[in-house]
């Protein structure tokens, strides 16, 4: 069976299970189970704290496992971030009251409380500053004002907690991060790339839709610039001898610009549906 550590909270968890589901997979009904083995596809699930997940991969202890870029690199394992899942997206950043810090070079010697102090500390080495980093769980922004730090290090999303805490980002963007897959380092185990295979189904049916439409045969060859499709799309004859049918993915995205663009061409009936799976 392949272990694989499934976030059991925090902005990770939700979407992962969310994904697992679509992917096929039996998923837990109560936030309490901590282990769910789904026999029918030879996996056993672990629901962990995301932050200890790529310690757990990073050992071998699991195959595979979901968690935060961020996380990742701050756990300081070594563990390899096979794919990025498209969720949890966050930027990393510092923060200190407009001002009085703005720049990385202002916090040589400075109280920075965040975290994430691996990925911190690695990041003032290599722009070789000297500051003390302050290690805690959670509300990094009240740290300012309660006198514990002079400037955060966070994840920011909307901007909207820094703000209320009288914040502002300085210097650039640290880190930008997403939920990521990650396995051990070395061949993946037996297993993995079926789950890697259907993971990377789900992304393709999120990204993209299908798309059909009837065209006039000359115009066939304008019609597949403007789509084409991954690799090529599937043209078939209509009873009416000067017309086809085309069917294509596009991306979800770009399906109305798309579509508006068919349609100065002469396409009609373009039919746009959603995927609910591909194995490409
Ligand atoms: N608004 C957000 N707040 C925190 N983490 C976020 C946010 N948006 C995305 N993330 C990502 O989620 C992961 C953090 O998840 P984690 O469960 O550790 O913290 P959390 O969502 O803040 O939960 P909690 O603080 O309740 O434990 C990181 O990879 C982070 O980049
Ligand atoms: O940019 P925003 O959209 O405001 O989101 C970012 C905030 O969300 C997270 O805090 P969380 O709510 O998880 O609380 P915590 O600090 O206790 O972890 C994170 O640590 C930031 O404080
Ligand atoms: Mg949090």
């Amino acid at each position: 069976m392949l272990r694989i550590a499934v976030p059991n909270k925090g902005s990770l968890s939700e979407p992962a299970t969310t994904m697992l589901t679509e992917a096929g997979y039996r998923q837990r009904r109560d936030s309490r189970e901590l282990v769910l083995t789904d026999a029918d596809n030879e996996v056993e699930f672990f629901f962990l704290r995301p932050r200890d997940i790529a310690v757990y991969v990073g050992s071998g202890t699991v195959d595979a496992g979901i968690t935060g870029r961020d996380l990742l690199i701050d756990s300081g394992v070594e563990a390899i971030e096979h794919r990025a899942l498209g969720f949890a997206r966050s930027s990393f950043h510092f923060a200190a009251p407009a001002s009085e810090i703005t720049s990385v070079e202002d916090l040589e010697g400075k109280r920075i409380a965040t975290s994430y102090k691996v990925l911190v500390e690695r990041h003032l080495a290599g722009r070789g500053v000297t500051a003390e980093v302050v290690r805690l769980d959670g509300a990094i922004e009240s740290t300012v004002q309660l006198g514990v730090a002079d400037a955060v290090a966070d994840v920011v999303e909307t901007g909207s907690t820094l703000r209320a805490a009288g914040l502002s980002t300085f210097g650039d963007q640290i880190l930008a991060s997403e939920a990521v897959l990650i396995r051990p380092l070395g061949d993946p185990r037996p297993g993995f790339d079926t789950l890697d295979r259907r993971i990377a189904g789900v992304l393709t049916a999120r990204e993209y839709v299908l798309m059909d439409y009837d065209i006039p045969v000359e115009r066939v060859a304008r019609a597949v610039e403007i789509s084409p499709g991954l690799e090529s799309p599937t043209v078939s004859p209509l009873h009416d001898r000067g017309w086809a049918a085309v069917r294509v993915m596009v991306p979800r995205r770009a399906s109305h610009r798309i579509m508006d663009e068919l349609y100065e061409i002469g396409a009609r009936a373009i039919l746009v549906t959603q995927i609910h799976a591909t194995r490409l």
